[in-house]
């Protein structure tokens, strides 16, 4: 204590306010390197607009009106995408040119001073589903935040179980007995990763014996446990002594269905109970269990609502003045993240006008060359940033620290910098006078269905209805509210999470998000409408990078199947090689995939990963962004309604040995889905072979001028990156292409490339 009051006395002497963050900005050179690229580029695009408006097909020898008449329009086609890639491009460039890097002192914080105020923070998971959620990862989250290094009594953990299952019950019920070792072995040993199976799956053992003998006590301790959890969701039935060792059971017996029953809260840890403590006589942090009420007639708003159910159960049980929201597969790899996300809350100079304060997602669990671009690196290390130096990130859901006044509809009017957290204690010894029971009793109806009927639950207040990326949605409003928000990527990642591992779930993933990103753009959340003089022009069209992924779709399949047929053809769609006007394309090429490896690379990434996102990329745009895009208007026209498909978080044996293979995983994707990759990598091989026939067989290479090139080169890029789709139509195992996928492919591209050659 003594040490910290030197230090403040120390700090005032210099800055009445010391910082408790830091923001860098690149340097003037940096800077100055990255508008002079930018301008380049720009100056690229425009030529080659240029180029397609002065060249449009008018008259070609040995080509009749008809056949004129489609050259035209494919050349228009090409110019449309054309112009949409470079708008596209123009929209993202503030995220490049604007970028801040946070760093905090988080040292600081143990000054009397902020020590004294530091508020109480609730933290929220959510999970959805045993089966694809197992009750034994969920806790492991729930432990890694209930280690948080936080004074125990103002820190809450809160599960809500859309899943309704008293098999994620029962694991709580373990966690809460359990957490009473673990806890205090994480404090005496500084322990990380606080997530028990993150921790002993990692080398932890040291040198010294005392720590090795208690290491493996409580290694035996969380793999009986464990296992326990493990055999009871294998067998789908929780045993009958666990189930009279919890009044909290008897709450199923009334339960018909995961989606038809009353609302489930059990307050397994009141940290105000004076006996409750763990092993070391500590005081534990509050664990709460809620399964909000279901019923059929009522639409349930998947994760959005049941935030919104925590946010008013929290407000009545620990009122945490910030939450912290992590999915169930996501642990907190980083005890100190809390601290960390307080140097922005509490900051005396910039803290009040903060409304949250967001991490990276990332992933623990991805191959060596991350074979489905499942880590989004270059959105971790330069998106990011850009945001942030734009007036702040997106709210992606897991890994925020939110104000909890801003999640319930606030304007920031300028809190007053001082009292921001005294609300607390008020509400805390008011409701220390109930029982456990009666305070359970009394806070169940604010989860019951009805209690948001004819209220602004879900619209003005908590997060957003209606939209499958309710985390975006709800940000942008925050922040068009007149809040700031801040990026923060520390060195020790805070946060490590499950990313799909197969084809299958990453397409369906990025649908989900593509699809919900374009919704906003749709309605009248519309960042450029509805963000108009509320947050800066550059956030503008930094959500918009996102929001308008899925229309990069229908550009894209055009240049994957027009370019490629032309070649077939013969049609050359690109300036010759001698043409003055080749060299803004070849500039822009060169210059857009050496920079994106570049950036690939120093976000951490390897080559090979690079080419592998490369690809992913394609299927997206191909796959999911199109059935978004389709989606997204049929809901427009009423046609269909919102679906969550929650991600898988468990994988086959054989599935997962290939995914450490980096085999490509088929098999499980929808087969509509690989119906087309498979199609177009097709088109594009048969293309090659006849292109390239054309031109060393029946032209005999006569000129260098070779008017092709540009196709020939972006069709053998095409067939390279397809390489594991070739390979997929042939290979012999699960994963592999189905054989009636295949012949659909197969006979879909043939017929396309025969069509072509005979008909025009
Ligand atoms: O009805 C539901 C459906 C989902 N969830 C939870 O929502 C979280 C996210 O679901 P997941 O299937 O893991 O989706 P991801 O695509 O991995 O999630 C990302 O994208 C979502 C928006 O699409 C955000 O809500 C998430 O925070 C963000 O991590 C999980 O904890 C689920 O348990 C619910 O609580 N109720
Ligand atoms: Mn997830």
């Amino acid at each position: 204590m003594g040490a910290s009051r030197v230090r403040e006395d120390d700090e005032s002497k210099d800055d009445a306010f010391p910082k408790l963050f830091e923001t860098k900005k690149p340097t003037k050179v940096q800077l100055v390197i990255r508008w002079l690229f930018s301008i380049s580029v720009l100056i690229s695009i425009c030529l080659v607009w240029f180029y397609r408006f002065k060249y449009v097909p008018t008259s070609v020898a040995e080509v009749d009106d008809h056949k004129l008449g489609t050259r035209r329009w494919i050349w228009i086609g090409l110019f449309a995408a054309e112009i949409w890639f470079g708008f596209y491009w123009i929209v993202s460039q503030p995220l490049r040119l604007n970028q801040v890097f946070r760093h905090t002192s988080r040292d600081r914080l143990l000054l009397t001073r902020y020590e004294e105020k530091l508020p109480r923070v609730d933290v929220f998971v959510c999970t959805a589903n045993p089966m694809i959620e197992p009750p034994a990862m969920v806790i492991n989250t729930v432990l890694s935040v209930m280690a948080y290094d936080y004074p125990p009594e103002k820190l809450s953990v809160y599960l809500s179980d859309d899943g309704g299952s008293d098999l994620t019950f029962y694991a709580m019920l373990e966690a809460s007995h359990f957490c009473k070792y673990w806890i205090p072995f994480c404090k005496k040993f500084e322990v990380e990763p606080r997530s028990p199976v993150a921790y002993f799956s990692s080398n932890s053992k040291h040198n010294s014996s005392s720590f090795n003998s208690e290491w493996s006590a409580m290694k035996i301790l969380y793999e009986k446990m464990e296992n326990r959890i493990e055999t009871a969701t294998k067998l789908g039935k929780v045993p009958d002594e666990m189930r009279a060792r919890h009044k909290g059971f008897s709450e199923w017996a009334s339960v018909s269905s995961p989606r038809d029953h009353q609302t489930i809260l059990q307050i397994l840890i009141d940290s105000r109970t004076p006996d409750v403590v763990d092993m070391e006589g500590s005081k534990l942090p509050t664990l709460v269990y809620m399964a909000r009420e279901k019923r059929p007639q009522h639409h349930h708003n998947f994760k959005a609502g049941a935030m919104n159910s925590l946010i008013r159960v929290s407000s009545k049980i620990s009122t945490g003045s910030i939450i912290l929201n992590v999915d169930c597969d996501m642990y907190s790899n980083n005890s100190v993240s809390i601290r960390d996300a307080l140097c922005f809350f509490m900051d005396e100079a910039k803290g009040h006008e903060i409304a949250y304060v967001q991490f990276p997602q990332n992933f623990d669990n991805i191959s060596k060359n991350d074979l489905y671009g499942g880590m989004l690196r270059v959105i971790a290390e330069q998106d990011f940033p850009g945001q942030d130096g734009n007036g702040g990130p997106l709210y992606i859901g897991s890994g925020c620290f939110h104000r909890r006044e801003t999640l319930l509809g606030k304007e920031n009017s300028k809190v007053s910098k001082t009292d921001q957290w005294e609300t607390n204690d008020i509400l805390s010894k008011l409701v220390l006078t109930e029982s456990i029971a009666e305070l359970e009793d009394s806070v169940k109806d604010l989860a019951n269905c009805i209690y948001e009927e004819n209220t602004q639950w879900g619209n003005e207040m908590g997060l957003k209805y209606g939209c499958p990326v309710e985390d975006v949605l709800t940000g942008l409003s925050i922040q068009c509210r007149g809040w700031k928000s801040v990026y923060l990527n520390p060195e020790r990642q805070g946060f490590l999470g499950v990313a799909p591992n197969t084809l299958g779930d990453t397409l369906v993933q990025h649908k989900r998000w593509s699809e919900g990103d374009f919704q906003i753009f749709l309605s009248k959340y519309n960042p450029f409408l509805y963000g108009h003089k509320k947050i800066s022009l550059g956030l503008q069209m930094s959500y918009c990078v996102y929001c308008l992924w899925a229309p990069n779709s229908l550009p894209t399949l055009y240049y994957l199947v027009i370019p490629p047929l032309c070649l077939l053809k013969g049609i050359p769609l690109f300036p010759k090689i001698t043409s003055p006007w080749f060299l803004p394309f070849a500039y822009l090429i060169i210059s857009t995939y050496t920079s994106s490896l570049v950036e690939f690379l120093l976000s951490g990434g390897t080559l090979q990963g690079w080419w592998n996102e490369q690809r992913i990329w394609m299927f997206k745009r191909t796959t999911s962004y199109l059935f978004a895009i389709i989606d997204s208007i049929s809901k427009l026209l009423g046609l269909s309604k919102s679906a969550f498909v929650i991600t898988s978080k468990v994988a086959e044996e054989d599935v997962s040995e290939r995914y450490e293979k980096e085999i490509m995983e088929f098999g499980t994707s929808s087969p509509i889905f690989t119906t087309i990759i498979a199609t177009l990598a097709l088109i594009n091989l048969f293309s090659l072979v006849g292109g390239l026939k054309r031109v060393f067989i029946d032209m005999k290479l006569e000129t260098i001028e070779q008017p092709l090139l540009i196709q020939i080169v972006q069709c053998g890029f095409v067939v390279l990156i397809n390489l594991p789709v070739y390979q997929g139509l042939f290979r012999k195992d699960k994963g592999r292409i189905p054989p009636f996928v295949s012949l659909k492919s197969v006979t879909l591209a043939l017929s396309i490339c025969i069509l072509v050659s005979s008909l025009y």
